[in-house]
């Protein structure tokens, strides 16, 4: 059992992992993701493993999680509390500014690059003994056009104020040109080789716009696999979120989640003051777990979801939030399920779930797509899933997954 005082509620922790056997879609999840991160020639060999094959696998994926990342996650601790910084500054600008500014882009776009060249700048800095790879939402293209030059002065002041007031400071002041380079360093594709940093600068755009919740993710791949992440939500209440809330006396918001492979999920504060290891729900009666999805329709069928979450027997109202901050509060149990159904056709790219998906899987939780498949994270930018992604904990995984496989075939029956 642990306590998270921070958050101010008791929860179970779960048990962590068992390499005893590897039954379960969780174990099948890092098995698959194991083996395609040592072996490029042996993915997708879960399902037929039983017991007695499990000795190598273990060795592997202890050798695995012994390699420490340590510097890397510091690094990326420190760039996206930074990146926070700098955006947080540009949303209070936006919403004070009048009704006009409000529906101009340009705000965001500048926190948006502004973001992406500040963790490229960071990451850099911090790691200059290691080869540099980043896939990053945003490229500069717009940027270098005649018509992206003011924008472009304001995002290189914002960054070198932000730089300027930050504690190790050791940058000399940045050009326009340094700061282009920047942002065009995130234009690697990523894959199966190596390691690749990859980068929402600010994720959940339209839920900056409107003041709700944003995320800057960033994430380390080594060898197709996510071995760190860290979600900086600079919004999210540090107190429990989502349906079954309970009064709190805390209202300080600015959340911190990073994961590293194989040593958990932790929470602090933006500032860095207070740090708790966090668990993903331990609930098994569907009665009683609340769910996330999109706020925004357009980004998630919110009419399937309640079809699953009617016959998985949920019985709360569904908690709509922005961003990968769906991932971070699941990841501290504040809801147990989270269901995304993009339009058909739609492609999720990696940098919308690589931070948040080893937040939960490293809180004991299971992310995958709707037809139980791991999350392939080694194929380039895009992640080819199965109609959706689903993510929840162990005990609800199960029902969760013959819920979701029923509304699709009711669905497409019906059409
Ligand atoms: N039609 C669509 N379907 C699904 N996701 C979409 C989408 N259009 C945009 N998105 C993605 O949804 C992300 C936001 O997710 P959420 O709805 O959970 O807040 C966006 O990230 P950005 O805001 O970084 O562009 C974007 O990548
Ligand atoms: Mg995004
Ligand atoms: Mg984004
Ligand atoms: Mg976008």
């Amino acid at each position: 059992m642990g306590t998270q005082s921070l958050l101010g509620a008791t929860r179970t922790v779960v048990a962590i992992r068992d390499w005893s056997c590897y039954e379960s879609i969780r174990k099948k999840s890092i098995i698959t993701t194991t083996f395609s991160a040592f072996s490029s020639s042996s993915t997708k060999r879960s399902s037929s493993l039983c017991c007695h094959r499990c000795s190598p696998l273990k060795t592997i994926a202890s050798s695995y999680s012994s390699m420490s990342y340590d510097k890397e996650l510091d690094a990326a601790k420190k760039a996206a509390t930074l990146a926070a910084r700098l955006c947080q500054k540009v949303q209070k600008a936006l919403l004070q500014s009048d009704v006009h500014s409000k529906s101009d882009k340009s705000p965001v776009t500048v926190a948006d690059y502004g973001s992406q060249a500040l963790v490229s700048l960071m990451l850099q800095r911090e790691l200059p003994s290691e080869q540099f790879s980043l896939v990053a939402e945003e490229d500069s293209g717009d940027l270098r056009k005649e018509s992206g030059q003011d924008t472009l002065k304001r995002i290189t002041e914002l960054v070198n104020d932000t730089l300027a007031n930050e504690q190790s400071h050791s940058f000399s002041t940045l050009t326009t040109d340094d700061v282009l380079k920047a942002i065009d360093n995130g234009k690697s594709e990523g894959g199966s080789v190596g390691r690749h940093w990859v980068l929402d600068p600010i994720d959940g755009t339209k839920g900056f716009v409107r003041g709700d919740q944003y995320a800057i993710a960033l994430a380390l791949l080594h060898e197709g696999k996510v071995v760190l992440g860290v979600l900086a939500c600079p919004n999210l209440p540090l107190a429990t979120i989502g349906s079954n809330q309970q009064h709190s006396s805390s209202n300080e918001i600015g959340c911190l989640f990073y994961a590293k492979v194989g040593n958990g999920t932790y929470m602090q504060t933006l500032d860095g003051s207070t740090q708790t290891k966090v668990n993903v729900s331990a609930v098994d009666n569907p009665e009683e777990a609340s769910f996330f999805e999109s706020y925004e329709a357009a980004h998630s069928s919110h009419d399937l979801s309640s079809t699953i979450a009617e016959k998985l027997g949920v019985k709360a109202p569904p908690v709509r939030i922005d961003s990968q901050a769906k991932y971070g509060a699941l990841s501290r149990g504040d809801g147990a399920i989270y269901l995304r159904f993009p339009n058909k056709g739609y492609r999720e790219k990696i940098w919308d779930h690589a931070a948040g998906a080893i937040v939960v899987t490293e809180a004991g939780g299971i992310v995958s797509d709707a037809a139980g498949n791991p999350l392939d994270f080694s194929k380039g930018k895009f992640l080819d899933v199965d109609t959706g992604i689903i993510v929840t904990n162990q005990n609800l995984m199960p029902s969760l997954l013959k819920a979701v496989k029923e509304s699709l075939n009711e669905k497409a029956s019906s059409l």
